[in-house]
């Protein structure tokens, strides 16, 4: 059985004037659960979609299973969770999975798809009177249904509250385990993809700016911003300063990137002096996501 569950190697895809993803590369190695972190309008979905088959790149080459998405898919290999997935109106909960078990073979039974999604007791509700995390939560088991050896999942969590969203990652942990589904997953929830996944691609504007282990992206957002006002702020003088990481100058405005504030801000007083209106501020991951898709941190 080939080890790789998804190369995506030099992947580009524009719509009209927007390049959406811009020679995009990761893979994703079976068993693991990587996600995909990115602002609104990262390519996130873009590349969902062409991972899945449902739109062809511009460029580059993708592999899914190692086969093409479109065949992968057709073979029931792949489950996926997307952000606009419809449900018919009409239909019971139980209809709609019988539907999607029926199409894979009965690869799960009804039963077993309504527990693992959390919908044993809303079987008999319609689709059209769910709330929106019971619908994601419907998405979730149509995406399951089939078995699948590989599992996407686009924002999973948008419209959960944290008990719901607890409960959602319980189950993909469990699944994870007992069946070594491998996950890839869309968010803007960097919490989210600390805490669930082995690996974080951070696309930025189409393309990938940081591929690495959670904890090493954390390590990035450890760091602290200074910023203050300068006289003429000379940025290669505060570059040079300890600790310093990262220089913004923007007029007299200063900010600085330091992984030891308190050597920083020691220097900014003795060595450049005429300091204004410091403060210093932990950089958080949200920081670290705008650095890194921004292109500045190595
Ligand atoms: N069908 C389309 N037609 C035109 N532009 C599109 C289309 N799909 C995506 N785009 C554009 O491509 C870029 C990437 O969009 P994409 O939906 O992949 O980003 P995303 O990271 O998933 O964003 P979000 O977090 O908002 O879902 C955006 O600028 C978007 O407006």
């Amino acid at each position: 059985m080939e080890k790789t569950a998804v190369e995506f190697r030099e992947v580009s895809r524009r719509y009209g004037q927007t390049q959406a993803l811009d020679a995009a590369g990761f893979t994703v190695t079976r068993g693991e659960t990587v996600a995909l972190l990115g602002h609104n309008g990262a390519g996130k979905s873009t590349a969902v979609a062409l991972m899945l088959g449902l739109a062809r790149p511009d460029g580059g080459r993708i592999r899914i299973l190692g086969d093409s998405p479109a065949r992968a898919v057709a073979g029931g290999r792949v489950g996926a969770m997307l952000q606009s997935g419809g449900l018919p109106d009409g239909a019971s909960i139980r209809d709609i999975v019988r539907l999607a078990c029926g199409l894979y073979g009965n690869r799960r039974t009804v039963a077993e798809v309504l527990a693992l999604a959390g919908l044993t007791g809303l079987a008999g509700r319609r689709a059209d009177a769910l709330s929106g995390g019971q619908a994601q939560r419907v998405r979730f088991a149509i995406a399951v249904a089939g078995r699948p050896e590989l599992l996407f999942l686009d924002e999973p969590t948008v419209a959960m509250d944290a008990q719901a969203r607890r409960d959602f990652w319980q189950v993909v942990h469990t699944l994870r385990h007992d069946e070594g589904v491998t996950v890839v997953f869309a968010t803007h929830y960097l919490e989210e993809a600390d805490q669930f996944a082995d690996r974080i691609v951070v696309l930025g504007h189409g393309r990938v700016v940081a591929d690495a282990a959670p904890a090493t992206i954390k390590a990035l957002a450890g760091g602290r911003i200074i910023r203050c006002v300068l006289p003429a702020p000379e940025p290669r003088r505060l570059l040079a300063l300890p600790g310093v990481v990262d220089v913004t100058v923007r007029g007299e405005q200063v900010e600085l990137r330091t992984d030891d504030a308190d050597q920083t801000v020691g220097a900014l007083y003795s060595v450049i002096g005429g300091v204004r209106d410091l403060e210093v501020t932990g950089a958080g991951l949200d920081e670290a996501l705008i650095l890194l898709s921004s292109g500045k941190a190595a």
